[in-house]
């Protein structure tokens, strides 16, 4: 019998070859969501929550047709879970049309934090601009206040850049230099060198990281002068990786040798600590379901083949946590007026008003930490720092931007044993 059902659409991008292929990982996320959802006699009393689902390979116009099958087939659907940015951005502004909360689970482009362009979307995953308050504090408490930037022409990257040279602004730290380049960082780098940067923010997806550090070694702009801030959610050999597959014509040790020192930043994505989340389970006992799970679909964990997204499979179980609680919260208060989700349709902006409002306030600890969002949106999330120290990556400490808390273990190691300097000193000895 179809009347206690609540339908929600899934676009998850699994196949392909462009961008991210997360909803590998997250689809199965989602659905282990669905149960825990569906066995909690408090949540939805009555109802139970289906998922109907299809795979956009990260592509936008796969995407839009996807999400017209989804909405035109029966039975209605109630609201749109999606990943990638590409695909968000496409399926975001859409949706406002259909009176449709969206809600991303991967979709980090700082684009999306735009409420004119997408009034009904939320993302669990933060923009990659969550990255910004936590260089900014690192500056600061190394003491640098003049700095370089060297981004990749992507507009996920041009976006994070515009709101990290603001920040820089309102806090008194100098961009000595911002270079570009498309996928041959070469002159950009040998710029940098020009400039004599030295504190370094490097904002580019991990096959322009590997070209960027083979001339970071030959522009010898490595070592106890220097400082990189790298992405954090690269794999952790990442440096190692591919190297003659793309052409990389530094050696593993010279890549080993420039990449040694460098920061990193990422947003946390697995809650850290062991509490036991909303859904009862820690983040660890969330692994290891989710693990099982993968291997049903023969993915070979145990040799540590995992599919792409597991990173992000976290955001993908919490959304679908936050949706079942908005609904939740939706349909006491609908029931208050005799109305009900089962008489949602796609004109009924009263009853779209009430979901989007129910899913603004939701808040809860989810496996992926705090669950909350800003007005725009946004996924507030807390940041990771890591340093690569002896060729493994060191996990420095946390940071809170909403309370402004830096969590430091005091781990760093500096190659020439103190803090690199963020300019030359120039000692006149009188
Ligand atoms: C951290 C990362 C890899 C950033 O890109 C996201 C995908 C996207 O923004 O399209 C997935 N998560």
């Amino acid at each position: 019998k179809d009347d206690n059902v609540l339908h929600i659409a899934g676009i998850f991008p699994i196949g392909g070859k462009g961008g991210w292929q997360g909803g590998q990982a997250c689809q199965p996320a989602a659905r282990l969501a669905l149960e825990d959802v569906n066995n909690r006699t408090d949540l939805l009393p009555g109802f139970i929550l289906k998922l109907h689902w299809n795979d956009s390979e990260c592509e936008p116009g796969l995407g839009a047709s996807v999400m017209y099958n989804l909405l035109y087939n029966k039975p209605q659907k109630l609201m749109l879970l999606a990943g990638c940015s590409t695909v968000c951005t496409t399926v975001a502004e859409a949706a406002k049309m259909w009176n449709l909360v969206v809600l991303c689970y991967g979709a980090s482009s700082p684009a999306l934090s735009d409420r004119n362009r997408f009034p009904t979307l939320f993302r669990t995953h933060p923009s990659a601009t969550v990255h910004n308050p936590t260089r900014i504090k690192l500056m600061e408490k190394f003491g640098w206040s003049r700095v370089a930037i060297l981004q990749q022409a992507e507009e996920v990257f041009i976006s994070t850049v515009e709101d990290l040279e603001a920040r820089c602004k309102e806090a008194g730290i100098e961009i000595v230099t911002r270079q570009s380049f498309l996928s041959d960082p070469t002159d950009a780098v040998r710029n940098l060198r020009r400039q004599d940067a030295r504190v370094i923010v490097g904002l580019f997806y991990v096959v322009a990281a590997r070209r960027v550090l083979c001339e970071v070694y030959k522009h010898k702009l490595y070592g106890k002068s220097y400082v990189w801030f790298f992405i954090g959610w690269y794999e952790d050999d990442w440096f190692e990786q591919n190297l003659e597959k793309e052409k990389i014509n530094c050696t593993r040790e010279q890549m080993r040798i420039a990449a040694e020192g460098h920061l990193t930043t990422e947003a946390l994505m697995w809650n850290q600590n062991n509490q036991r989340t909303l859904s009862g389970m820690t983040s660890d006992d969330f692994r290891i379901r989710l693990n099982e799970a993968l291997k049903k679909e023969n993915y070979d964990i145990d040799n540590m083949r995992y599919p792409e997204g597991y990173q992000e499979a976290p955001l993908a179980y919490d959304a679908v946590w936050a949706v079942a609680l908005a609904f939740n919260k939706t349909m006491e208060k609908l029931d208050r007026v005799g109305k009900s989700l089962k008489n949602f349709t796609y004109t009924d902006k009263e009853t779209a008003d009430d979901i989007y409002s129910a899913i603004n306030s939701t808040q809860f600890l989810g496996v992926s930490g705090h669950v909350a969002f800003s007005s725009q949106g946004d996924r507030i999330a807390l940041t990771q720092i890591e340093q690569m120290i002896d060729g493994k990556y060191v996990l420095l400490g946390y940071y809170d931007t909403q309370s402004d808390n830096l969590t430091w273990n005091n781990k760093e190691k500096w190659i020439g044993g103190k803090v690199p300097q963020d300019r030359t000193i120039v000692r006149t000895v009188l």
